[in-house]
C-alpha cells in the first residue's frame, strides 16, 4: 500500500476497514505486537490434540442442564449441537455471508456504518480500544437487513434478505431454548425475575442483533489481528464460525483456546448482561478471533440483548444473605453506553 493510502486510511480513524484485495504486505497499521498473539492456528478444521477444549454439548441429552451449568461456570461459553436449525439453512447463511463481503469496497461503503451504531457496513466496533487495526470488516442488522441490501444490491436483494430473517428467527428461537435451560440449570424461570423476557402485548422485546463478520485472507497472520479480546455486551451470543477455525477463547490457567469447528454446530458465549444476571454464576467470556493466510473466513454472531429499557440486575433468587448482589442494576442501553466509555473494565465499573 502506497503512503497515501495509508494515511488516508488512518484518516478514517478506525472506522472503515482497509481494501483488502488490495494489500500484499501488513501495513503497520495492522501489525500487532507479536508478543500478543499466538497465531500458528492452520485454516481448516484439525484434529483437536488439545488437552483442554471447550465442551461440545447436545442439548437434547437428559444430562444436558448440568452440562451448560458447568459450562457456563468454568467457561463462559460452549458448543451446542442437536439443536434443530437446519444445515442447509447454515450454509444459505454463510452462501450471502460471503457475497455480501465479496462486493466492491465502492459498493460495501454506500451502507457504512454510523461510528456510534450497530447497523451497517464498517470495522469493529472495539476498534476504538487498540491502537492497531483489525483484520475484519463487519457487516450488522436488526431485523429486515432490506434498507440497506438494497442499496448493495438494488434488483438482487431478495434473496439476502430472506435468508437473513429466517436465520435471525431460528437464532432466537435458539436463545430462548437456552436461555431457558440456563437459567433452568440454576433452577429458576423466566417468570421468576426476568419479565421482560416475555413477550408484551404479543410483542417480541428483547433487542438482538445479527453480525457478519468477514476475515480475509492475511499476508502475515502471526502480526495481525482479525478481533481483539473482548467480551460480548449481550445475554447470550450464538456464534456460526462457519467451520473455519479462528475463534478462541480465554480461560484462565490455559490461556487462549481456540475453539475447534464442529459442523453445524453454535458457539454459545456467555455475555457480560448473563454475568450480570446470574450475579457472577456465569462468566462473560474473554474471547477475539485470529486470521490466517490461506482461506477467508467469515462468522455469524447473533446477539440477544434485553428491551433497551428494562432494568437488568442480579436474580432476585441468586441474592440472599450469604450471596450479596454483586452488581448494581443498570438497563441494557445504559450498560451500552457504558461498555462504549470504558470497555472491558465495565463489569468492574457497576460491581458493588
Ligand atoms: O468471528 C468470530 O469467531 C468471533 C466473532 C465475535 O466474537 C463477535 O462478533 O463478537
Ligand atoms: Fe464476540
Amino acid at each position: 500500500m502506497n503512503p497515501t493510502m495509508e494515511s488516508q486510511t488512518q484518516a478514517f480513524n478506525h472506522l472503515l476497514p482497509l481494501d483488502f484485495d488490495n494489500v500484499s504486505t501488513l501495513p503497520d497499521s495492522y501489525a500487532w505486537s507479536t508478543t500478543t498473539l499466538p497465531s500458528d492456528d492452520p485454516c481448516h478444521c484439525t484434529i483437536n490434540d488439545r488437552k483442554t477444549s471447550l465442551p461440545v454439548i447436545d442439548i437434547g441429552e437428559p444430562g444436558a442442564y448440568d452440562l451448560v451449568r458447568h459450562a457456563c461456570e468454568k467457561w463462559g461459553a460452549f458448543q451446542v449441537i442437536n439443536h434443530g436449525v437446519p444445515l442447509s439453512l447454515f450454509r444459505e447463511t454463510e452462501f450471502q455471508t460471503r457475497r455480501l463481503f465479496s462486493l466492491p469496497t465502492e459498493r460495501k461503503l454506500l451502507v457504512a456504518r454510523p461510528p456510534s451504531g450497530f447497523i451497517g457496513y464498517g470495522s469493529a466496533r472495539i476498534s476504538p480500544f487498540y491502537p492497531k487495526l483489525m483484520w475484519s470488516e463487519g457487516f450488522g442488522m436488526k431485523g429486515s437487513p432490506v434498507e440497506l441490501a438494497r442499496k448493495l444490491w438494488p434488483q438482487d436483494h431478495a434473496k439476502f434478505c430472506e435468508v437473513m430473517e429466517r436465520w435471525q428467527a431460528e437464532m432466537k428461537t435458539m436463545c430462548d431454548k437456552i436461555v431457558g435451560i440456563m437459567l433452568g440449570s440454576l433452577g429458576l424461570t423466566h417468570e421468576d425475575d426476568m419479565k421482560w423476557f416475555e413477550p408484551k402485548n404479543g410483542c417480541d422485546q428483547t433487542q438482538c442483533v445479527l453480525q457478519l463478520n468477514s476475515y480475509p485472507v492475511c499476508p502475515d497472520p502471526n502480526r495481525a489481528m482479525g478481533l481483539a479480546p473482548h467480551t460480548d455486551t449481550s445475554l447470550i451470543t450464538l456464534l456460526n464460525q462457519c467451520n473455519i477455525n479462528g475463534l478462541q477463547v480465554y480461560q484462565d490457567g490455559a490461556g487462549w483456546v481456540p475453539v475447534e469447528p464442529v459442523e453445524g454446530a453454535l458457539v454459545v458465549n456467555v455475555g457480560d448482561l448473563m454475568q450480570i444476571v446470574s450475579n457472577g454464576k456465569f462468566k462473560s467470556v474473554l474471547h477475539r478471533a485470529v486470521v490466517n493466510n490461506t482461506c477467508h473466513r467469515v462468522s455469524t454472531a447473533f446477539f440477544l440483548g434485553p428491551p433497551s429499557d428494562a432494568e437488568v440486575s442480579p436474580l432476585r433468587k441468586l441474592v440472599d444473605s450469604t450471596h450479596p448482589p454483586l452488581y448494581q442494576p443498570v438497563t441494557g442501553n445504559e450498560y451500552v453506553q457504558l461498555k462504549y466509555k470504558v470497555f472491558n473494565k465495565v463489569l468492574e465499573s457497576i460491581r458493588l
